[in-house]
């Protein structure tokens, strides 16, 4: 078994857990409320800015130009797609660049963003890769799945085909082909943390999602309101 199957095995119920999280059945069946999809979207365009700069950094600790090319694409291409997410479905679902503006990351998204920047800027390369992998990987199978399940007239249907592209899976092979290379080459110890690496960040995939459903605040939202 190569080592990115052994990084899904190991993460397989968490996977399961996530396809069958309300967010995804909910967007897949069509219900989701516009309040949750908007939620995730402002959410996600401040995720795609620091995942940008995360694969920035992994770039620069390649050790070869063939990976400094391929993270710095993906660095590009998570800019871009964060573009045209306020030129799309943020105009499309009525969210103004004012009302972007004043949304701060939620704790989910502070914690995942803070965590691939924190390893990208610390973690050996074969670890910072491990921890962007699960980024490309589940969110490429999410999709497929409710790509798949996806039904006639669904409000999202747009938004659904945006996962759909054969381009993004050979993306995500590319993704695991290096981190199947730098494994073979790694110690013991370095698997062991690329391992923990992916864990951590397939955790905070699935927290990704369910924070949007739940429409999550900072819990100190309510103390944080000028005394009247
Ligand atoms: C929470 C969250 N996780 C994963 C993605 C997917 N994604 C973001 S950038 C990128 C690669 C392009 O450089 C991919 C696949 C997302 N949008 N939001």
């Amino acid at each position: 078994m190569s080592f990115s199957q052994s990084l899904w095995q190991a993460n397989e119920a968490l996977f399961q857990s996530t396809l069958q999280l309300p967010f995804n059945r909910e967007l897949a069946a069509g219900t989701l409320s516009r309040e949750r999809f908007r939620h995730y979207m402002i959410q996600d365009a401040h995720y795609l800015v620091a995942y940008g700069r995360a694969l920035a950094v992994t770039a620069a600790k390649s050790d070869n130009a063939e990976g400094v090319v391929q993270f710095a694409n993906a660095a590009n291409e998570a800019v871009v797609v964060e573009r045209s997410l306020h030129d799309g479905f943020m105009r499309d679902f009525g969210i103004t660049a004012e009302q972007f503006a004043a949304t701060p990351l939620t704790p989910a998204c502070q914690h995942y963003t803070s965590y691939l920047v924190a390893t990208a800027w610390s973690a050996p390369y074969p670890v910072a890769v491990a921890a962007l992998l699960p980024c490309f990987w589940i969110y490429a199978e999410v999709g497929r799945d409710i790509h798949a399940r996806s039904v006639a007239g669904n409000p999202y249907q747009a938004w659904i085909d945006t996962y759909a592209s054969e381009e993004f899976h050979a993306l995500v092979r590319a993704v695991c082909a290096t981190v199947d290379r730098l494994a073979d080459e790694a110690a013991p110890a370095t698997r062991t943390a690329m391992h923990a690496a992916y864990r951590d960040a397939a955790r905070l995939e699935w927290m990704f999602w369910d924070s949007a459903y739940c429409l999550a605040q900072w819990p100190t939202a309510a103390a944080e309101l000028p005394k009247k």
